[in-house]
């Protein structure tokens, strides 16, 4: 990736503006998620309990929405939540996790595209899932390709006027007429869980910042890519990948 392609004016947004950023989130992403946060300079909060979730998401600048652990009374209070940062004028972002494998979430993933999310980042098996174009993946990995789930992430952009991301070897971000790609990465950030899940909380902080929407979330996008593959000519492997990602995002501005 070329360091034009970095967006400095839109990382340096992100780091003086701080988005409090309020995660429901999935068990397994929990800690890695607040430090990619904490790294990029955003301010995480994992607030779950339905009336504080609800209190919270009107207070917080930006609202994640990961089903990736989902229980009905974390439906519960997930919808709540959604209502009022809606109510708040806050944008929410939804990341479908093992959507189209599961019926439970999908249904709720269904019922909640409705309340007008500001972005929805996934793999290709999710967005496709999402966009009713496949019957979904094997479980929270893809068994599709991000270029061949682009026409699934621009057909669910005009339905829900969201920003879709759709993620892998190559990263697609649009609007359903305006496309970003964001190359670059590494094939050990799937080997370490939760890049994905952090990059949807990023992708959610993000659109809390000014500036074209679009433009923020492939932003976000363009980071994480960055620090992976930073951070994998550093390390021997998944658990040295790990720290030297975190690393990477905190000096992201030297590398560019
Ligand atoms: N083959 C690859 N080469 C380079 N980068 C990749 C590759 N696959 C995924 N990535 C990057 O890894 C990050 C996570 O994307 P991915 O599509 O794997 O999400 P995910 O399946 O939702 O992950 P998780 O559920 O583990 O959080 C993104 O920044 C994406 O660009
Ligand atoms: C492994 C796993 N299982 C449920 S959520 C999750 C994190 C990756 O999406
Ligand atoms: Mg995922």
């Amino acid at each position: 990736m070329q360091p034009d392609l970095l967006d400095l004016h839109v990382l340096h947004h992100f780091r003086t503006r701080s988005p409090l950023t309020h995660c429901m989130t999935n068990d397994v992403v929990q800690t890695f998620t607040a430090n990619v946060l904490l790294a990029l300079g955003a301010s995480p909060a994992m607030v779950i309990e339905a009336e504080e979730a609800e209190q919270f998401a009107a207070l917080a600048d930006a609202l994640l929405i990961n089903v990736g652990t989902l229980t009905s009374p974390r439906a519960q209070a997930m919808r709540r939540a959604i209502e009022s940062a809606v109510a708040a004028g806050k944008p929410w972002t939804l990341d479908p996790v093992a959507v189209g494998a599961l019926a439970f979430r999908t249904r709720f993933c269904q019922q909640i595209l409705t309340l007008k999310p500001a972005a929805i980042r996934g793999n290709a098996s999710e967005i496709l899932a999402l966009a009713g174009m496949s019957a979904g993946g094997r479980g929270v990995d893809t068994t599709d390709t991000a270029a061949s789930a682009l026409p699934a992430a621009q057909a669910l952009a005009r339905q829900t006027n969201a920003i879709v991301a759709v993620t892998g070897e190559v990263d697609y971000v649009t609007d359903g007429q305006r496309t970003r790609t964001i190359p670059g990465g590494d094939p050990l950030m799937t080997r370490v869980v939760g890049t994905g899940c952090a990059l949807s909380a990023v992708v959610a902080a993000s659109c809390s910042l000014p500036g074209d929407r679009l433009d923020n979330v492939a932003a976000a996008c363009g980071w994480m890519k960055r620090a992976g593959s930073v951070a994998a000519s550093q390390s021997a492997g998944p658990g040295s990948f790990s720290g030297a990602f975190i690393d990477a995002l905190w000096n992201l501005e030297a590398q560019a």
